[in-house]
């Protein structure tokens, strides 16, 4: 994680009254921040968002970027790169012009910018796509292409909205990677909107959970996963999640990195994914298994640990358990009783490498 404070790049209060919706946030990044904004749908996340771009009009408040109040300002006039899931490539232009056009816009002499435009292609990947219109493109090579145009004009505040949802799962899995790679290159504050948790554990320094209008909660990942503070937060954090070192289809989990707590180590995990060098591993709690006593010849990784706590998690028990990782379990009530489920108990915890991700970190 970079985390390093310098400075605040953005500072506001977005006030977006509605018929019927009120969002009423404050949010605050520092330069090389990333933050997520989390929650249920409807919960503000978009307006709060579009409020920062200029699409949507603040009914109070301010927007402080780099120092310079932006919210009375058109969008183009703000220094954001926007990211968005409805915000298309202009399809009748290149991707070069694409990514072009934003240098343009800002005075760039024509040759300057699209050297810059070809530049920033290559560090997406895309060198060898800059002449290609946006339908002969994949959905992963337009976002990539979305990314660079974003980038491309230097802007102070970065701007992600579902940026990998339309993806499927194998495009997102190396998206999110790359996207990691930038953002953490990225010199100006980052705000994503996501469903997804692992999009946001992954990707952001801090997560701002946000719930009619309001912010409910925020902190680093680890903070808000250790002390969930709604049921949605609860459910959302549901993952276990840990950094490692892989080598092939191990990986040692060492590193406390986003862990609930570190445990002792180091425990190796077989993961279906091949990989060397610093991962992250997840795994949901339904996909970890409990046994009393040590099952014969299963092909699954297998630890000994010790029972933290057990509660009830909507019609399901999340089980906490110790040992050389601390790692929920999702089990039902009748596992419970059938397995005698009780704090400082022993148990044996199995997860399937095949129900496990590991992503380089
Ligand atoms: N253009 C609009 N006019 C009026 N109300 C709107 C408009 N856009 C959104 N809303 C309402 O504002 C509230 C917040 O919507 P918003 O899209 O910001 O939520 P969200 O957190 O992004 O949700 P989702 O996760 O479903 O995208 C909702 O009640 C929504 O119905």
């Amino acid at each position: 994680m970079r985390g390093a404070r310098q400075g605040e790049m953005l500072s506001a209060r977005l006030m977006v009254e509605r018929e019927r919706f009120r969002l009423d946030t404050h949010l605050t990044a520092a330069a090389g921040e990333v933050i997520a904004l989390l929650g249920p749908n409807g919960a503000g996340k978009t307006t709060a968002l579009r409020a920062l771009a200029g699409l949507v009009r603040l009914t109070r408040g301010e927007i402080v970027l780099a120092g310079q109040p932006v919210h009375e300002l058109p969008p183009d006039r703000r220094s954001i790169g926007m990211v968005f899931q409805d915000y298309l490539l202009f399809p009748h232009m290149s991707a070069l012009d694409n990514v072009a056009f934003g240098p343009r816009c800002q005075g760039i002499a024509k040759a300057a910018a699209r050297a810059l435009a070809r530049e920033w292609l290559g560090r997406v990947g895309l060198g060898d796509h800059v002449d290609a219109r946006p339908r002969a493109l994949s959905g992963g090579q337009a976002q990539r292409v979305a990314l660079a145009r974003a980038l491309a004009v230097r802007p102070r505040l970065l701007l992600l909205d579902e940026p990998l949802a339309a993806l499927d799962a194998h495009t997102r899995l190396e998206i999110r990677a790359e996207l990691r790679r930038h953002l953490a290159e990225f010199d100006g504050a980052a705000v994503l909107v996501t469903h997804d948790p692992l999009d946001a554990m992954v990707l952001a320094d801090r997560l701002v959970v946000v719930e009619n209008g309001s912010v409910v909660q925020q902190g680093s990942p680890a903070e808000v996963a250790r002390h969930p503070r709604t049921d949605y937060v609860a459910r959302l954090v549901g993952l276990n999640l840990y950094r490692g070192n892989a080598d092939g289809h191990r990986v040692t989990i060492g590193a406390p990195g986003l862990a609930p707590e570190p445990g002792p180590g180091p425990l190796v995990l077989s993961v279906a994914e091949m990989l060397s060098g610093p991962v992250f591993v997840a795994f949901p709690p339904s996909a970890v298994a409990l046994f009393r006593s040590r099952p014969d010849g299963t092909p699954r990784n297998l630890w000994s640990a010790t029972i933290s706590g057990v509660e009830r998690h909507g019609d399901q028990f999340r089980v906490g358990l110790d040992g050389p990782v601390s790692v929920s379990a999702d089990v039902t009530a009748a596992a419970v009783a059938d397995l005698d489920l009780l704090p400082g108990q022993r148990i044996w915890v199995a997860v399937k490498a095949t129900e496990t991700h590991a992503y380089p970190a």
